[in-house]
């Protein structure tokens, strides 16, 4: 939380505007943050100065890891945060490779687990990592990308945590991720709990024990809109005792993440927080 907070300060004190012409609004803007979770000590990384939907957090990575490309699909999972930019952004409307309602396209597990071959066919890369780590194996590249440079064309949005890097040390597993363009308010409370989940339920389905997830965000940015919350009301409240995060344990393979887990497998012991802050959301 702490570091989070800082973060957020350290934009309003030495950021820099931005003007983006996807969005059409300014940014204030730092280059580079290393955020780091100590998950084998159960630091869960969850915002208190607001109410955080933590469950929709959850809810995306899921959809992520289970290669979905449609929103609905989100939704059936528990969150709508991908209805906007599925449904709402005119040019995503006006591409042509858009397959219709809620379609969101090649992008994030959608393409990460249906990689293509230059010399023909798909990798599923989680499949490839999970078998790794589950024999012990870290061969040095136990990579999860979303990024595809030639594939972005063909998607709703660019993915912004793009990579997935695990590694093993003995039986500790860790995590490397890292982000190239991140709406603190909004995004980063969802992308903390990501990064923290993600290196959890990959350590609890490979039979390793969590180390520590280090989360790499290149462009960290408060949009012009959102400046004056963050500034005025969540940095002036003082931060609360981290919950704990549970895990249903008779989650053990890749297999139950795709097929019968629910968000009631998830569970936060003492989360306290302040009242809950409306950010605007930019399309
Ligand atoms: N501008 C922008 N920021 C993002 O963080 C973001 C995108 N776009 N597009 C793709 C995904 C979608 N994500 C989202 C989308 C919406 C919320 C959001 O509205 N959060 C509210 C309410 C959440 C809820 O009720 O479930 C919040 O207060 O956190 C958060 C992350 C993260 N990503
Ligand atoms: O997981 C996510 C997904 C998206 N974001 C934010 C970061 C940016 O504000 C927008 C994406 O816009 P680009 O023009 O493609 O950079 O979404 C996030 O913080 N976390």
């Amino acid at each position: 939380m702490k570091q989070y907070l800082d973060l957020c300060r350290r934009i309003i004190d030495e950021g820099e505007w931005v003007a983006n012409e996807r969005t059409g609004k300014r940014c204030l803007t730092v280059i580079n943050a290393d955020l780091t979770y100590d998950v084998g000590a159960g630091e869960f990384p969850l915002v208190t100065t607001r109410k955080s939907y933590w469950k929709s957090a959850i809810a995306e990575m899921m959809g992520y890891l289970r290669g979905y490309d449609n929103a609905a699909d989100f939704r059936a999972l528990g969150t709508k945060t991908w209805d906007a930019n599925a449904n709402e952004n005119q040019a995503w409307l006006n591409n042509p490779y858009r397959k219709g309602e809620d379609d969101m396209g090649l992008c994030y597990g959608a393409i990460g687990r249906n990689f293509p071959k230059p010399d023909g066919g798909t990798i599923d890369q989680l499949r490839q990592i999970v078998d790794d780590l589950s024999k012990g194996v870290d061969n040095r590249g136990e990579i999860f990308t979303f990024y595809h440079p030639g594939a972005l064309h063909m998607a709703c949005l660019r993915p912004c945590m793009y990579s997935h890097h695990f590694s093993l040390l003995g039986d500790t597993l860790y995590l490397n991720s890292t982000q190239r363009s991140c709406d603190v308010p909004l995004g980063l409370n969802f992308n903390m709990v990501q990064v923290y989940f993600l290196l959890a339920i990959m350590a609890q389905i490979t039979g390793k024990k969590p180390g520590k997830a280090y989360h790499k965000i290149v462009n960290a940015h408060i949009y012009e809109d959102q400046l004056e919350l963050m500034r005025d009301v969540q940095l002036k409240r003082e931060p609360l005792a981290v919950p704990t995060f549970k895990i249903n344990p008779a989650i053990k393979s890749l297999e139950d993440l795709e097929t019968w887990v629910t968000l009631d497998d998830f569970e936060l012991e003492g989360y306290e927080f302040h009242d809950p802050i409306a950010y605007p959301f930019t399309v």
